[in-house]
């Protein structure tokens, strides 16, 4: 099977294109700017034809949450525009797309982990135009699946795990906030995830797998959670320490306002498809073994 994934240096198409390594019989193979480039609706039916996919993963996105409230017209233009036309081209080559979305397109104020029946109502631009991307994708065929997910850290690109490293190698303390909850989630595991996935839907002749569905790291924490998780790994394989303080959003305001309630339940992924991540703080210490190791690529 030949999968082909958008956004070559981003941390999930980075990711794939690792896992797919050795994999027998599947081959993986990214495209990004400028053959594909999302802000150019033109570029993307030739680009994602040329590669011949048998599948194809928009994994490709306008990431930055703070920046998007002052580039609402552009964040729209790769998120909904971009992502239908990437749908649209795997239509017509009749390939099922796989869809990545965000737990952003929620606003938090629920007390349970999400549903994928939940009510949407974003918070920031960026959440809207990726509840914008979701329509469009599922406007251009039925043989999608949109999997939202959040909080996603791997040994590449920016992440939340790479700048606590960063920071704890030049402070003793860093404050992170403690209010917002959510499942991290291993960019490793969702690329297996995804693999996984594929193959089913690959072989699949009928349409019931398709849909939405949410696919996060198994378990919960806070941000600072997080970063104490990380830092404690770090410190046990002799790498840089810094003590967390837990700070409220409320004390580090942000452009984009964040949900308090991020989490997720990937209970309907694990069902229809039979993969679940492992927990979180298992990838988590893999992922700052691998960093300290000094085996990833520099990001
Ligand atoms: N990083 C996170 O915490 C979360 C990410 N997601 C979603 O998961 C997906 C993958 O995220 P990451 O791999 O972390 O993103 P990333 O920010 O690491 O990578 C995004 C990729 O998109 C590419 N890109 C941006 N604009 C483009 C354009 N105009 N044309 C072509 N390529 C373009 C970038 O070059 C980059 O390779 C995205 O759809 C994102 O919205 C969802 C929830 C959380």
């Amino acid at each position: 099977m030949r999968l082909v994934v958008t956004g070559r240096e981003g941390q999930v198409a980075a990711s794939l294109l690792e896992a797919g390594q050795g994999k027998a019989g599947m081959e993986v193979v990214a495209i990004g700017r400028p053959e594909l480039d999302l802000e150019r609706p033109e570029t993307i039916i030739d680009a994602i034809a040329a590669e011949k996919p048998d599948i194809v993963v928009s994994a490709a996105a306008y990431t930055a949450v703070d920046q998007a409230e002052d580039e609402p017209d552009l964040a729209f233009a790769i998120n909904a525009t971009g992502a239908g036309k990437v749908a649209e081209a795997a239509a017509r080559l009749g390939a099922p797309v796989i869809h990545l979305s965000t737990d952003y397109v929620f606003d938090g104020s629920a007390s349970h982990a999400y549903v994928e029946t939940d009510a949407t109502a974003p918070l920031g631009v960026y959440g809207a135009s990726k509840l914008a991307g979701e329509l469009a994708v599922a406007a251009a065929g039925p043989r999608h699946l949109i999997l939202r997910t959040a909080w996603v850290y791997s040994p590449f690109g920016r992440n939340f795990v790479k700048t606590m490293l960063r920071l704890a190698a030049d402070r003793d303390e860093i404050s992170v906030v403690a209010d917002q909850w959510g499942n991290p989630t291993c960019a490793l595991d969702m690329a297996d995830a995804i693999l996984h996935a594929a193959t089913v839907l690959h072989g699949d002749k009928n349409a019931g797998a398709f849909g939405t569905y949410h696919l996060a790291g198994t378990g919960e924490t806070n941000w600072s959670g997080f970063a104490r998780h990380i830092l404690d790994t770090s410190r046990a394989c002799g790498g840089a320490w810094a003590q967390v303080r837990d700070i409220a959003s409320k004390d580090y305001p942000t452009k984009a306002r964040r949900p308090a309630n991020s989490r997720l339940s990937s209970a309907k992924f694990a069902d229809v498809f039979g993969w679940s991540a492992p927990d979180w703080r298992q990838s988590t210490e893999a992922v700052v073994r691998r960093l300290q190791g000094g085996q990833a690529p520099a990001g």
